[in-house]
């Protein structure tokens, strides 16, 4: 969670190799368990390595910071704080692959979620290709991620596509539908050729958004032509997946709002075998998400520090996540009406722009208008 805090005290000049000490105070810092602060200033984020011993005055946090003066923490300024516990050698996987990748820059709150991705379906794609063959084993097919809504799931397997370093093949389910009336068999076909012909090739990676418009479970009513439409096209896709058997080299991401619509037999082993519900964000991953909007506000000294983050994460309980991406547009936008109103003019020169700062008014605002303006909240 991230917190504020003030610095009392800087710089403390501590021991002979000059390290750079700030002490801040720290009553919401569970001392105990905080090895790092990583804080965000003007000039980037940086992790400070947090000192209780000697020399640091009860209920405060010494800061060690071994870089230049530049990143010395200004006396009574506030600044905002993730505290965090020294880090063991041993990593999860989702920290291997973070550290590589840095992908929870971009999406907040999801590391449940990359679990299960990399470390059922994906892990042995970074193994070489020939000790895999050596082992025999058949990559997983298919991956489906379901939850509602807004939940970041287009976002995930856009991101997993980055990470596999493959450009994916995207379709779109609704569109699709329309496009295949009367030649459905064949497009689908089509999709699956490029990866048939080069069984030894690289990775090619089909994600179907919104599958259930196209697989829905199948109808007994083929005189309707819609529903005729799609049973053609879920009997293509489950006969072109198991034609998959064989082939090591394609990957299949599915997403939707709706599992149960989907026809079962898609859901079985060596089709879509691995779902993955992306949950509605919990207080951490709402403020992780937070954080990743709000960061280029902090970095410009564009977030007031009266910022209320404790309260907003309460107040947003039950957003999906791409409703709290929304409400930092929004308090922008609030903050801007805030100040045209205030100055009564449209004429906003740089200077004018430079002194707005995002505050928690502008936050309270955004939460109403958020409010006022989605069906689901
Ligand atoms: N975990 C996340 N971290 C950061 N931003 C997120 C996250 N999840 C969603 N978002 C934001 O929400 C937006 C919408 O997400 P996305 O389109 O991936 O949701 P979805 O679950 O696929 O929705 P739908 O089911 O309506 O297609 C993203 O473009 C992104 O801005």
């Amino acid at each position: 969670m991230s917190k504020k805090f003030t610095v009392i005290n800087s710089p403390l000049y501590y021991d002979e190799d000059i390290t750079n000490y700030a002490t801040v105070n720290a009553t919401d810092i569970d001392l105990s368990e905080t090895q790092y602060l990583e804080i965000t200033t003007r000039h980037g984020e940086f992790k400070f390595e947090a000192v209780t011993d000697i020399g640091v005055p009860s209920n405060t946090i010494g800061l060690n910071s071994r870089q230049r003066t530049r990143d010395r923490l200004k006396l009574y300024h506030t600044y905002y704080v993730k505290p965090s516990v020294k880090q063991s050698s041993l990593h999860s996987i989702v920290d291997l692959f973070d550290q590589k990748y840095n992908f929870r820059a971009k999406v907040g709150g999801s590391d449940t979620v990359f679990e299960k991705i990399f470390g059922e379906a994906l892990l042995a794609r970074f193994y070489p290709k020939n000790f895999v063959q050596r082992t025999n084993m058949k990559h997983a097919k298919g991956i489906l991620l379901y939850g509602v809504s807004g939940t970041g799931k287009t976002l995930i397997a856009r991101t997993v596509s980055e990470i596999l370093g493959v450009l994916p093949k995207v379709i779109n389910g609704p569109e699709i539908l329309s496009k295949m009336l009367g030649d459905s068999e064949a497009k689908i076909r089509q999709l699956f050729d490029e990866a048939k012909s080069d069984p030894n090739g690289d990775l090619h990676l089909l994600i179907f958004d919104e599958i259930d418009a196209v697989c829905k479970r199948r109808s007994v009513d083929e005189a309707n032509v819609r529903d005729s439409v799609e049973n053609s096209i879920t009997s293509q896709l489950l006969c072109e997946m198991d034609g998959l058997h064989q082939l090591n080299n394609l990957l299949i991401i599915a997403t939707t709002n709706r599992p149960s619509a989907i026809d079962p037999a898609l859901l079985r082993p060596g089709r879509l075998e691995i779902h993955v519900k992306i949950e509605l964000p919990n207080d951490e991953a709402r403020l992780n998400i937070f954080d990743i909007y709000a960061k280029p506000l902090l970095q410009n000294n564009l977030l007031h520090h009266d910022v209320n983050f404790d309260r907003i994460i309460q107040e947003t309980q039950g957003w999906t996540e791409a409703h709290i991406e929304r409400l930092v547009r929004t308090a922008n936008v609030c903050a801007m009406k805030r100040d045209l109103v205030a100055r009564g003019t449209l004429k906003i020169d740089e200077s004018a722009a430079d002194a707005l700062m995002v505050s928690d008014v502008d936050f309270i605002a955004a939460i109403n208008v958020i409010r006022s303006i989605s069906l689901s909240l």
